[in-house]
C-alpha cells in the first residue's frame, strides 16, 4: 500500500506523552500558590485555577501565553519583565518560570511515560518511511522525547527554543507545524496534524493540513470538533496503524 500522505507532525504534551498531566498540575500548583498571596496582599477573594482554566487559556500555548491569557481571565495585569525574571518575580516571564521549576523537578525525579499506542503508531509510520515532524509550544520538547528515547523518530522538531529562535507565532497560529513540514520535505496538504489541545487543532486547521486529527484525552471531544479537528478519537488505538489513518486522509479529501 502506498499511502496518500508522506507526513506527520505529531503535537508532544498529551500526544506522545503523558506530561499534559504534569504541566496541567505545575501550573495550578503555581498559580493557586499566587491567587492565594492575592487573597492576603488584596483582599481578593481565592477562586482556584481549575482544569477548565488550563484547557481554555493555557493548553498547548507557549509558556508566557498561557500565563498572560490566563491572568487577562481574572483581570490581573501585572508586567511582562523578561525571560531572565527569577521564578516566582511578579511579572508574566517570572510566574512562567516558577512553574517550569515545577514541572522539571517532576521530570527529573519521574520521568515521563509515552502512551503506548501512539509510540506503536510513530514506529509502524517510520518503518513505512513516512517522514515524522514533532510541534510543540514546549520548551522542554528536547528533554521530555529523550526522556523516553523517542528523539530518533522524528526529522524535524519545532518546538519553544526553535519557535523562539526563528520568532514563530505559537498555537493556535499554524507556524510550528508548517515550519515542520518544510523542515521535512513536506507540504500541509500531504500530511497530518496529531493534536490534543483546542490552540493545536485550531492551528491545523488555519494551515489547511490534509487531516487534523483531535485526540480528546480529556472528553473534550465537541470542543475540538467545533475548533477544527477533521476526526477525533480519544487514543489511538482506536485508528488501527498506518492502514486506518490513510483511510481516514483519503475520506477527508
Ligand atoms: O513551559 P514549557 O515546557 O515551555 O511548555 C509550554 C506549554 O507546552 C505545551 O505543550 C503544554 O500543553 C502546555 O501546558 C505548556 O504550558
Amino acid at each position: 500500500m502506498k499511502p496518500e500522505f508522506d507526513s506527520v507532525v505529531f503535537d508532544l504534551d498529551g500526544v506522545i506523552t503523558k506530561t499534559a498531566k504534569t504541566h496541567s498540575a505545575a501550573w495550578k500548583k503555581m498559580f493557586d500558590g499566587y491567587l492565594k498571596e492575592r487573597e492576603k496582599k488584596h483582599g481578593e477573594p481565592f477562586k482556584e485555577f481549575t482544569q477548565k482554566d488550563y484547557l481554555e487559556y493555557v493548553d498547548g500555548k507557549p509558556r508566557y501565553d498561557g500565563v498572560a491569557s490566563f491572568l487577562q481571565s481574572r483581570n490581573i495585569d501585572i508586567p511582562w519583565g523578561s525571560p531572565g525574571d527569577a521564578p516566582g518575580k511578579e511579572t508574566v516571564c517570572g510566574m512562567g518560570n516558577q512553574k517550569n521549576k515545577a514541572f522539571m523537578e517532576v521530570l527529573k525525579n519521574e520521568g515521563a511515560d509515552t502512551y503506548p499506542s501512539t509510540a506503536e503508531l510513530i514506529e509502524e509510520l517510520f518503518r513505512a518511511g513516512i517522514k515524522l515532524g514533532v510541534a510543540s509550544s514546549s520548551k522542554n520538547c528536547k528533554a521530555v522525547l529523550q526522556a523516553v528515547d523517542l528523539e530518533k523518530y522524528f526529522g524535524a522538531r519545532v518546538d519553544g527554543v526553535v519557535s523562539a529562535e526563528l520568532g514563530l507565532n505559537g498555537k493556535p497560529e499554524p507556524d510550528i507545524f508548517t515550519k515542520a513540514c518544510e523542515i521535512l520535505g513536506s507540504t500541509p496538504e500531504n500530511s497530518i496534524v496529531v493534536e490534543d489541545a483546542v490552540s493545536g487543532v485550531q492551528a491545523g486547521a488555519k494551515g489547511n493540513f490534509g487531516l487534523t486529527l483531535g485526540i480528546a484525552r480529556k472528553d473534550n471531544t465537541e470542543d475540538l470538533r467545533k475548533n477544527g479537528a477533521d476526526v477525533v478519537v480519544e487514543d489511538l488505538e482506536e485508528i488501527h496503524g498506518l492502514a486506518g489513518l490513510n483511510k481516514l486522509f483519503k475520506e477527508n479529501q
